[in-house]
Protein backbone atom coordinates (compact mmCIF):
# COMPACT_ATOMS: atom_id res chain seq x y z
CA UNK A 1 0.00 0.00 0.00
CA UNK A 2 1.97 3.02 -1.33
CA UNK A 3 -0.21 6.29 0.54
CA UNK A 4 0.21 9.50 1.80
CA UNK A 5 1.37 10.78 4.82
CA UNK A 6 1.37 14.50 5.77
CA UNK A 7 3.57 15.06 8.70
CA UNK A 8 3.19 19.01 10.42
CA UNK A 9 6.09 19.99 11.95
CA UNK A 10 9.80 19.59 10.56
CA UNK A 11 12.09 19.58 13.89
CA UNK A 12 14.26 16.64 14.51
CA UNK A 13 11.04 14.24 15.48
CA UNK A 14 8.49 15.28 12.44
CA UNK A 15 11.83 14.71 9.88
CA UNK A 16 13.05 11.53 11.58
CA UNK A 17 9.37 9.77 11.28
CA UNK A 18 8.76 11.31 7.75
CA UNK A 19 12.34 9.54 7.25
CA UNK A 20 11.25 6.52 9.02
CA UNK A 21 7.58 6.14 7.15
CA UNK A 22 8.99 7.29 3.62
CA UNK A 23 10.07 4.07 3.18
CA UNK A 24 7.10 2.36 2.34
CA UNK A 25 4.75 5.87 1.91
CA UNK A 26 4.88 9.12 0.15
CA UNK A 27 5.45 11.82 3.11
CA UNK A 28 4.23 15.51 2.35
CA UNK A 29 6.93 17.06 4.94
CA UNK A 30 5.72 20.50 5.89
CA UNK A 31 7.58 23.79 7.98
CA UNK A 32 5.89 27.04 9.11
CA UNK A 33 9.25 28.44 7.85
CA UNK A 34 9.60 29.15 4.37
CA UNK A 35 13.72 29.58 4.43
CA UNK A 36 14.17 26.32 6.44
CA UNK A 37 11.34 24.38 3.48
CA UNK A 38 13.26 26.09 1.07
CA UNK A 39 17.13 24.98 2.49
CA UNK A 40 15.96 21.25 3.21
CA UNK A 41 14.56 21.26 -0.96
CA UNK A 42 17.98 22.21 -2.03
CA UNK A 43 19.58 20.16 0.32
CA UNK A 44 17.65 17.06 0.58
CA UNK A 45 18.56 17.16 4.10
CA UNK A 46 17.06 18.61 7.06
CA UNK A 47 20.78 20.33 7.93
CA UNK A 48 19.44 22.11 10.83
CA UNK A 49 18.18 19.19 13.17
CA UNK A 50 19.11 15.88 11.63
CA UNK A 51 22.19 16.81 9.25
CA UNK A 52 23.34 13.16 8.93
CA UNK A 53 20.77 11.41 7.28
CA UNK A 54 19.55 13.05 3.80
CA UNK A 55 15.78 12.74 2.37
CA UNK A 56 14.80 9.37 0.66
CA UNK A 57 13.11 10.84 -2.66
CA UNK A 58 9.73 9.90 -1.65
CA UNK A 59 9.30 12.94 0.90
CA UNK A 60 8.18 15.70 -0.61
CA UNK A 61 8.42 19.59 1.08
CA UNK A 62 5.79 22.00 1.73
CA UNK A 63 5.42 25.27 2.92
CA UNK A 64 1.82 25.67 2.09
CA UNK A 65 0.05 23.98 5.04
CA UNK A 66 -3.50 23.29 2.92
CA UNK A 67 -1.50 21.64 -0.05
CA UNK A 68 0.59 19.51 2.70
CA UNK A 69 -3.03 17.74 4.07
CA UNK A 70 -5.25 17.94 1.35
CA UNK A 71 -4.59 14.43 -0.12
CA UNK A 72 -3.35 12.77 2.77
CA UNK A 73 -4.88 9.36 3.95
CA UNK A 74 -3.41 9.93 7.86
CA UNK A 75 -1.91 13.17 9.41
CA UNK A 76 1.13 13.21 12.12
CA UNK A 77 1.37 16.52 13.94
CA UNK A 78 4.83 16.78 15.42
CA UNK A 79 5.43 20.03 16.62
CA UNK A 80 6.14 21.17 20.19
CA UNK A 81 3.35 21.20 22.78
CA UNK A 82 2.86 25.24 22.37
CA UNK A 83 2.14 24.69 18.22
CA UNK A 84 -0.28 21.35 18.93
CA UNK A 85 -3.67 23.77 19.11
CA UNK A 86 -2.42 26.35 16.34
CA UNK A 87 -1.84 23.41 13.80
CA UNK A 88 -5.35 22.28 14.84
CA UNK A 89 -7.03 25.63 14.15
CA UNK A 90 -4.93 25.62 10.95
CA UNK A 91 -6.86 22.12 9.81
CA UNK A 92 -10.06 23.49 11.17
CA UNK A 93 -10.14 25.91 8.90
CA UNK A 94 -9.19 23.60 5.54
CA UNK A 95 -12.95 21.90 6.69
CA UNK A 96 -12.10 18.71 4.74
CA UNK A 97 -15.37 16.86 4.48
CA UNK A 98 -13.74 13.99 6.71
CA UNK A 99 -10.16 14.58 8.22
CA UNK A 100 -8.14 11.68 7.27
CA UNK A 101 -7.14 10.10 11.05
CA UNK A 102 -4.29 12.26 13.18
CA UNK A 103 -1.64 10.89 14.75
CA UNK A 104 0.13 12.98 17.54
CA UNK A 105 3.81 12.65 18.25
CA UNK A 106 4.15 15.82 20.52
CA UNK A 107 4.96 15.41 24.21
CA UNK A 108 3.45 17.99 26.37
CA UNK A 109 -0.02 18.82 27.69
CA UNK A 110 -2.09 22.10 26.93
CA UNK A 111 -0.26 24.93 28.26
CA UNK A 112 -3.79 27.08 28.42
CA UNK A 113 -5.86 24.39 30.54
CA UNK A 114 -3.91 21.81 31.95
CA UNK A 115 -5.25 19.29 30.04
CA UNK A 116 -4.23 16.30 27.49
CA UNK A 117 -3.80 17.31 24.27
CA UNK A 118 -6.33 14.54 22.90
CA UNK A 119 -8.99 16.38 25.30
CA UNK A 120 -8.30 19.62 22.89
CA UNK A 121 -8.47 17.96 20.22
CA UNK A 122 -11.28 15.96 20.87
CA UNK A 123 -13.19 19.75 22.00
CA UNK A 124 -12.11 20.56 17.59
CA UNK A 125 -13.11 17.48 16.05
CA UNK A 126 -15.32 15.21 18.50
CA UNK A 127 -16.16 12.23 15.97
CA UNK A 128 -12.38 12.28 14.22
CA UNK A 129 -9.62 9.34 15.03
CA UNK A 130 -6.90 10.71 17.35
CA UNK A 131 -4.39 8.47 18.42
CA UNK A 132 -0.64 9.18 20.36
CA UNK A 133 2.31 7.84 19.94
CA UNK A 134 5.20 7.78 22.34
CA UNK A 135 7.71 5.69 23.84
CA UNK A 136 11.90 5.83 23.74
CA UNK A 137 12.57 7.19 20.81
CA UNK A 138 15.60 9.56 19.92
CA UNK A 139 15.09 11.32 16.76
CA UNK A 140 18.80 10.63 15.52
CA UNK A 141 18.05 6.77 16.23
CA UNK A 142 14.55 6.39 14.06
CA UNK A 143 16.45 8.66 11.33
CA UNK A 144 19.15 6.14 10.85
CA UNK A 145 16.58 3.48 11.41
CA UNK A 146 17.78 1.78 14.49
CA UNK A 147 15.39 -0.84 16.38
CA UNK A 148 13.26 1.15 18.09
CA UNK A 149 10.19 0.19 19.75
CA UNK A 150 7.07 2.46 20.76
CA UNK A 151 3.28 2.78 21.48
CA UNK A 152 0.33 4.20 19.87
CA UNK A 153 -2.45 4.90 22.10
CA UNK A 154 -6.01 5.48 21.12
CA UNK A 155 -9.75 5.32 22.44
CA UNK A 156 -10.38 1.87 20.56
CA UNK A 157 -9.11 -0.82 18.33
CA UNK A 158 -10.46 -0.16 15.67
CA UNK A 159 -8.78 3.61 15.69
CA UNK A 160 -5.62 1.60 16.24
CA UNK A 161 -6.24 -0.70 13.81
CA UNK A 162 -6.34 2.27 11.11
CA UNK A 163 -2.42 3.74 12.17
CA UNK A 164 -0.59 1.20 13.46
CA UNK A 165 0.42 -0.44 10.06
CA UNK A 166 1.98 3.00 8.57
CA UNK A 167 4.58 2.86 11.46
CA UNK A 168 5.10 -0.68 12.26
CA UNK A 169 8.03 -1.88 10.34
CA UNK A 170 11.45 -2.39 9.41
CA UNK A 171 12.95 -1.31 12.15
CA UNK A 172 9.97 0.08 14.56
CA UNK A 173 8.06 -2.02 16.43
CA UNK A 174 4.90 -0.73 17.33
CA UNK A 175 2.70 -1.98 20.50
CA UNK A 176 -1.26 -0.57 21.12
CA UNK A 177 -1.93 0.77 23.88
CA UNK A 178 -6.03 1.77 24.81
CA UNK A 179 -4.74 4.75 27.51
CA UNK A 180 -4.76 7.09 25.72
CA UNK A 181 -4.57 9.53 28.73
CA UNK A 182 -1.84 7.56 30.34
CA UNK A 183 0.31 6.97 27.90
CA UNK A 184 0.11 11.08 27.55
CA UNK A 185 0.41 11.95 30.74
CA UNK A 186 4.05 9.50 31.14
CA UNK A 187 5.50 11.24 27.99
CA UNK A 188 4.68 14.60 29.43
CA UNK A 189 6.37 13.82 33.01
CA UNK A 190 9.13 11.58 31.92
CA UNK A 191 10.46 15.22 30.81
CA UNK A 192 10.69 16.95 33.60
CA UNK A 193 11.82 14.06 35.57
CA UNK A 194 14.89 13.93 32.67
CA UNK A 195 15.28 17.23 33.72
CA UNK A 196 16.27 16.94 37.64
CA UNK A 197 18.44 13.87 36.73
CA UNK A 198 20.17 16.39 34.42
CA UNK A 199 20.49 18.65 37.29
CA UNK A 200 21.82 15.84 39.95
CA UNK A 201 24.31 14.43 37.34
CA UNK A 202 25.40 18.17 36.63
CA UNK A 203 25.84 18.93 40.65
CA UNK A 204 28.08 15.61 40.14
CA UNK A 205 25.82 13.94 42.97
CA UNK A 206 26.23 10.55 41.61
CA UNK A 207 24.84 7.15 40.41
CA UNK A 208 23.13 6.68 43.44
CA UNK A 209 21.10 10.09 43.39
CA UNK A 210 20.00 9.28 39.48
CA UNK A 211 18.56 5.95 39.95
CA UNK A 212 16.70 7.32 43.12
CA UNK A 213 15.05 10.55 41.04
CA UNK A 214 14.20 7.66 38.17
CA UNK A 215 12.25 5.56 40.47
CA UNK A 216 10.92 7.89 43.18
CA UNK A 217 10.38 9.86 39.70
CA UNK A 218 8.32 7.08 38.08
CA UNK A 219 6.53 6.57 41.22
CA UNK A 220 4.99 10.34 40.93
CA UNK A 221 4.41 9.66 37.56
CA UNK A 222 2.11 7.12 38.20
CA UNK A 223 0.30 8.71 41.59
CA UNK A 224 -0.76 11.77 39.17
CA UNK A 225 -1.26 9.42 36.44
CA UNK A 226 -3.46 7.56 38.27
CA UNK A 227 -5.50 10.25 39.78
CA UNK A 228 -5.74 11.44 35.91
CA UNK A 229 -7.54 8.15 34.98
CA UNK A 230 -4.65 6.39 33.48
CA UNK A 231 -3.84 2.55 34.00
CA UNK A 232 -1.43 1.61 35.94
CA UNK A 233 0.12 -1.02 34.05
CA UNK A 234 1.24 1.94 31.15
CA UNK A 235 3.63 3.64 33.62
CA UNK A 236 5.55 0.61 33.77
CA UNK A 237 5.78 0.14 30.05
CA UNK A 238 7.55 1.68 26.88
CA UNK A 239 5.62 4.71 27.55
CA UNK A 240 6.32 4.97 30.94
CA UNK A 241 9.51 3.10 32.35
CA UNK A 242 10.96 2.70 28.89
CA UNK A 243 11.05 6.43 28.09
CA UNK A 244 11.82 7.59 31.60
CA UNK A 245 14.89 5.30 31.71
CA UNK A 246 16.16 6.36 27.46
CA UNK A 247 15.72 10.00 28.72
CA UNK A 248 16.91 10.67 32.07
CA UNK A 249 19.89 8.59 31.20
CA UNK A 250 21.14 9.53 27.66
CA UNK A 251 22.30 13.02 26.72
CA UNK A 252 20.51 12.98 23.32
CA UNK A 253 18.06 14.14 25.43
CA UNK A 254 17.22 18.03 25.69
CA UNK A 255 15.75 17.98 28.73
CA UNK A 256 18.37 15.95 30.31
CA UNK A 257 20.88 18.11 29.52
CA UNK A 258 18.85 21.41 29.97
CA UNK A 259 18.73 20.14 32.87
CA UNK A 260 22.82 19.34 33.34
CA UNK A 261 23.71 22.77 32.09
CA UNK A 262 21.26 23.97 35.10
CA UNK A 263 23.73 21.95 37.53
CA UNK A 264 26.44 22.95 36.28
CA UNK A 265 25.54 26.40 37.24
CA UNK A 266 24.41 28.02 33.95
CA UNK A 267 21.30 30.53 34.35
CA UNK A 268 18.04 29.13 33.23
CA UNK A 269 18.02 31.73 29.66
CA UNK A 270 21.88 30.17 29.25
CA UNK A 271 20.61 26.72 29.32
CA UNK A 272 18.10 27.11 26.81
CA UNK A 273 20.34 28.50 24.81
CA UNK A 274 22.82 25.83 24.86
CA UNK A 275 19.89 23.30 23.98
CA UNK A 276 18.87 25.36 20.93
CA UNK A 277 16.11 22.88 20.92
CA UNK A 278 12.37 22.26 22.53
CA UNK A 279 12.46 21.31 26.33
CA UNK A 280 9.22 20.11 26.94
CA UNK A 281 9.58 19.68 30.35
CA UNK A 282 10.31 23.06 30.95
CA UNK A 283 7.01 24.44 28.99
CA UNK A 284 5.01 21.77 30.82
CA UNK A 285 6.35 21.76 34.75
CA UNK A 286 4.31 24.81 35.55
CA UNK A 287 0.90 22.48 34.34
CA UNK A 288 2.00 19.60 36.64
CA UNK A 289 2.77 21.44 39.43
CA UNK A 290 -0.78 23.34 39.34
CA UNK A 291 -2.34 19.81 38.57
CA UNK A 292 -0.55 18.66 42.00
CA UNK A 293 -1.95 21.74 44.41
CA UNK A 294 -5.12 21.77 42.47
CA UNK A 295 -5.62 18.01 43.54
CA UNK A 296 -3.45 17.49 46.06
CA UNK A 297 -1.00 15.01 44.90
CA UNK A 298 2.69 14.92 46.50
CA UNK A 299 4.56 15.78 43.88
CA UNK A 300 7.65 16.34 45.05
CA UNK A 301 10.68 16.39 42.62
CA UNK A 302 8.23 18.09 39.77
CA UNK A 303 7.27 20.59 42.61
CA UNK A 304 11.47 21.61 43.15
CA UNK A 305 11.67 21.46 39.15
CA UNK A 306 9.29 24.19 39.49
CA UNK A 307 10.48 26.09 42.07
CA UNK A 308 14.34 26.10 40.09
CA UNK A 309 12.66 27.07 37.03
CA UNK A 310 10.30 29.62 38.34
CA UNK A 311 10.74 30.38 41.91
CA UNK A 312 15.04 31.18 41.42
CA UNK A 313 15.56 28.47 43.58
CA UNK A 314 19.31 27.10 43.37
CA UNK A 315 19.29 23.64 42.09
CA UNK A 316 21.98 22.75 45.16
CA UNK A 317 19.18 23.41 47.74
CA UNK A 318 16.49 21.83 45.82
CA UNK A 319 17.93 18.90 44.92
CA UNK A 320 19.34 18.68 49.04
CA UNK A 321 14.90 19.61 49.94
CA UNK A 322 14.47 16.17 48.40
CA UNK A 323 17.48 14.49 50.20
CA UNK A 324 16.10 16.09 53.74
CA UNK A 325 12.12 15.61 53.19
CA UNK A 326 10.46 13.35 56.38
CA UNK A 327 11.03 9.78 56.82
CA UNK A 328 8.69 7.45 55.01
CA UNK A 329 7.76 3.96 53.77
CA UNK A 330 8.17 3.46 50.18
N1 LIG B 1 13.45 14.84 19.02
C1 LIG B 1 13.11 13.69 19.57
O1 LIG B 1 13.94 12.79 19.74
C2 LIG B 1 11.67 13.46 19.97
C3 LIG B 1 11.26 12.15 20.17
C4 LIG B 1 9.94 11.92 20.57
C5 LIG B 1 9.07 12.98 20.74
N2 LIG B 1 9.49 14.24 20.52
C6 LIG B 1 8.52 15.33 20.70
O2 LIG B 1 8.23 15.91 19.42
C7 LIG B 1 7.82 17.27 19.58
C8 LIG B 1 8.63 18.14 18.61
O3 LIG B 1 9.98 18.07 19.04
P1 LIG B 1 11.24 18.16 18.07
O4 LIG B 1 12.26 17.28 18.66
O5 LIG B 1 10.87 17.97 16.66
O6 LIG B 1 11.66 19.70 18.34
P2 LIG B 1 12.80 20.54 17.60
O7 LIG B 1 13.80 19.63 16.98
O8 LIG B 1 13.25 21.55 18.61
O9 LIG B 1 12.02 21.27 16.42
C9 LIG B 1 10.88 22.04 16.69
C10 LIG B 1 10.22 22.34 15.35
O10 LIG B 1 8.94 22.91 15.57
C11 LIG B 1 8.86 24.07 14.75
N3 LIG B 1 7.93 25.02 15.35
C12 LIG B 1 8.12 25.85 16.40
N4 LIG B 1 7.03 26.60 16.61
C13 LIG B 1 6.14 26.26 15.64
C14 LIG B 1 4.83 26.71 15.32
N5 LIG B 1 4.20 27.65 16.04
N6 LIG B 1 4.20 26.15 14.26
C15 LIG B 1 4.81 25.18 13.53
N7 LIG B 1 6.05 24.71 13.79
C16 LIG B 1 6.71 25.26 14.85
C17 LIG B 1 10.28 24.60 14.69
O11 LIG B 1 10.43 25.45 13.57
P3 LIG B 1 11.45 26.70 13.59
O12 LIG B 1 12.58 26.36 14.53
O13 LIG B 1 11.89 26.80 12.16
O14 LIG B 1 10.65 27.86 14.05
C18 LIG B 1 11.04 23.30 14.50
O15 LIG B 1 10.99 22.89 13.16
C19 LIG B 1 8.05 17.61 21.07
O16 LIG B 1 6.83 17.51 21.76
C20 LIG B 1 9.01 16.52 21.54
O17 LIG B 1 8.89 16.22 22.91
C21 LIG B 1 10.77 14.52 20.13
O1 LIG C 1 15.30 15.06 23.74
P1 LIG C 1 14.11 14.95 24.63
O2 LIG C 1 14.47 15.07 26.07
O3 LIG C 1 13.01 15.88 24.22
O4 LIG C 1 13.53 13.47 24.48
C1 LIG C 1 13.21 12.98 23.22
C2 LIG C 1 12.21 11.84 23.27
O5 LIG C 1 11.06 12.22 23.98
C3 LIG C 1 12.78 10.55 23.77
O6 LIG C 1 11.84 9.51 23.67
Amino acid sequence: MNKTIAVIGAGSWGTALAIHLAAKHSVNLWSHNKEHVAEMRALRLNERFLPETPFPDSISLFEDFNETVINADIILIATPSTAFNEMLQKLQKLQLPKLPPVVSATKGLDHSTNGFLSDTFYQTFPNANFTVLSGPSFAKEVAKLYPTAIAIAGKNELELEAVIPYFHHDNMRVYGNLDIKGVQLAGAYKNVIAIATGISDGLGFGANARAALITRGLAEMTRLGIALQGDPETFKGLAGLGDLVLTATDNQSRNRRFGLYLGQGLKTNEAFEEVGQVVEGANIVKNIYELGETMGIDLPIAQQVYKILHKNVLPNTSLRQLLSREQKIE
